[in-house]
């Protein structure tokens, strides 16, 4: 078996090219889109993040309005600012990078976000919306999961989808977008019993689990796809997923690196988002 890459940065360097389209024609109707990105604290990771979305709105045609708050901000002053954004017509999508502070309750200040300018789709309101099937903002990275799929040709409907890890942020959302895809969807965490025999069946696999190369080619059918949402160091300090990518060559049918898979994805759907938000609120297509 050839197993074919799928290459994320190509993929999210096609999608922020539509969005930057999608801005053009919203411009020609005298609107512009405006993401407000905020970042509590110096986490060297996240700086690095917030960067890269500035960015990505740069490219796109999105005006970002930047806030760079010191560690020691309140989270009463972080809630202000939420609030005075919720009302400002010029931002129509709001972003708290994370993690945040210690001091701070990341629940708390997600849900101070307006659910229209959510678009990072973390609001208990989206996630809801989600879980039942309304048209709500989804999570970036696990939108970028379903997007890098449909653009690589790979059927959903009907396959036996097999995510590993069942966090809020990627496996819980993930597990709803293939099910709404019409995958027959098996969710596995640390109890599941039998993985081995879980894997042997699946179609998809989507390891977020955050741990290095987890998943070895042995356990997967012939024929897989696999995309690995994990984004660790291994024993040489080196970038890797969840999955040991070496031994998934010839038995995979198609694979994301890390770097370079589902990563650049999250930034992407994040532009796209924030174009989404802009139409729902200006009312315009
Ligand atoms: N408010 C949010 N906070 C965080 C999110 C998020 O979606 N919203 N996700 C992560 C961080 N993140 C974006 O914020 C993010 C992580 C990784 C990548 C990425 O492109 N990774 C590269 C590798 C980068 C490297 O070399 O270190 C890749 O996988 O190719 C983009 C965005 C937590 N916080």
């Amino acid at each position: 078996m050839n197993t074919q890459l799928i290459d994320g940065k190509q993929i999210a360097l096609e999608i922020k090219d539509e969005q930057k389209k999608a801005a053009e024609a919203l411009s020609l109707k005298g609107v512009q889109p405006g993401l407000a990105v905020i970042l509590v604290g110096d986490n060297s990771a996240s700086k690095v993040y917030v960067s890269n979305k500035k960015k990505a709105c740069e490219y796109v045609g999105i005006k970002s309005f930047s806030y760079e708050l010191p560690t020691e901000t309140s989270e009463e002053e972080l809630l202000e600012l939420i609030h005075t954004l919720n009302h400002d017509k010029c931002v129509h999508g709001i972003l708290v990078q994370l993690p945040l502070p210690k001091h701070m309750d990341e629940q708390k200040v997600i849900m101070a976000i307006s659910p229209l300018k959510d678009v990072d789709g973390f609001h208990p309101y989206n996630v809801g919306a989600l879980s039942i099937g309304l048209n709500g903002l989804v999570s970036c990275t696990p939108a970028g999961v379903i997007e890098l799929l449909k653009r690589s040709n790979v059927t959903i409907q009907g396959k036996n989808c097999v995510i590993i890890g069942r966090s809020n942020i990627v496996g819980k959302p993930v597990s709803l977008l293939l099910l709404r895809e019409h995958g027959t969807v098996t969710i596995c965490h640390s109890k599941t019993q039998n993985l081995e025999l879980i894997l042997q069946q699946a179609d998809i696999v989507v390891a977020a689990v955050g741990i290095a190369k987890f998943i070895k080619g042995h356990q997967l059918k012939e024929g897989a796809v696999v995309i690995d949402v994990g984004m660790n160091r291994d024993e040489n300090g080196k970038l890797c997923g969840d999955v040991d990518f070496d031994s998934c060559q010839g038995i995979a049918s198609q694979i994301t690196p890390v770097p370079g898979g589902v990563g650049p994805m999250t930034i992407a759907m994040l532009m796209h988002n924030c174009i989404r938000a802009t139409k729902n609120q200006e009312g315009v297509n």
